[in-house]
């Protein structure tokens, strides 16, 4: 079941970058203990901060887009729990292209075709391991079976 929480729990579990563009720092400065030179980069992982236990509770690990229900997380970069667009001035400035393009996409592939694993696979066994880069796709390419539906629709018309 696809619900409107499912985007931002995709992109908590799945940024699309896992690490955002290097910051330069332009002063020294101490954070939680840390002291960071002026001049340093820092990298901020996104794909960590989506993942840790501590913000996320102990079942950071599940795709559960409930955890989104009545919660004001958003994926703007305003929130600094959950980054996949980066956030600042050198955030991601193609955010509302990428998820509109996102949800086309998505909503024509779910209107068009029914959708079904080979196999008798169950969705249990799909191996969702990531493969670490620039940007992160999954380590094995997901394999479905469309049938199309809209045939059987015009058909009973
Ligand atoms: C779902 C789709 C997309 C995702 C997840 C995404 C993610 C990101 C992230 C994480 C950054 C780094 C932000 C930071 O360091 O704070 C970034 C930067 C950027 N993105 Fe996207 N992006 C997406 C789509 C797009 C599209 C459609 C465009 C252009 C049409 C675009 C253009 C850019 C540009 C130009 C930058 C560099 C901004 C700068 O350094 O000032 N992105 N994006």
């Amino acid at each position: 079941m696809v619900s409107p929480k499912s985007l931002p729990e995709t992109l908590r579990l799945y940024p699309v970058a896992p690490l955002v563009v290097p910051r330069e720092c332009r002063e020294d400065v101490t954070i939680d203990g840390y002291c960071i030179k002026k001049k340093s980069r820092v990298i901020v992982n996104a794909w960590a901060l989506g993942r840790d236990s501590k913000v996320w509770s102990d079942n950071a690990e599940e795709f559960c887009p409930e955890r989104f229900s009545n919660s004001n997380v958003d994926i703007k970069g305003f929130d600094f729990r959950l980054i996949p667009f980066g956030s600042g001035r050198r955030g991601c400035p193609g955010i509302h292209l990428g998820l509109t393009n996102a949800k086309i996409v998505l909503a024509q592939l779910v209107h068009c075709f029914n959708w079904e694993l080979p196999l008798g696979m169950s969705p249990d066994e799909l191996d969702m391991t990531e493969k670490f880069g620039l940007t992160m796709p999954r380590s094995k390419h997901l394999l479905a079976v469309p049938t199309y539906r809209l045939a059987d629709e015009i058909g009973k018309q």
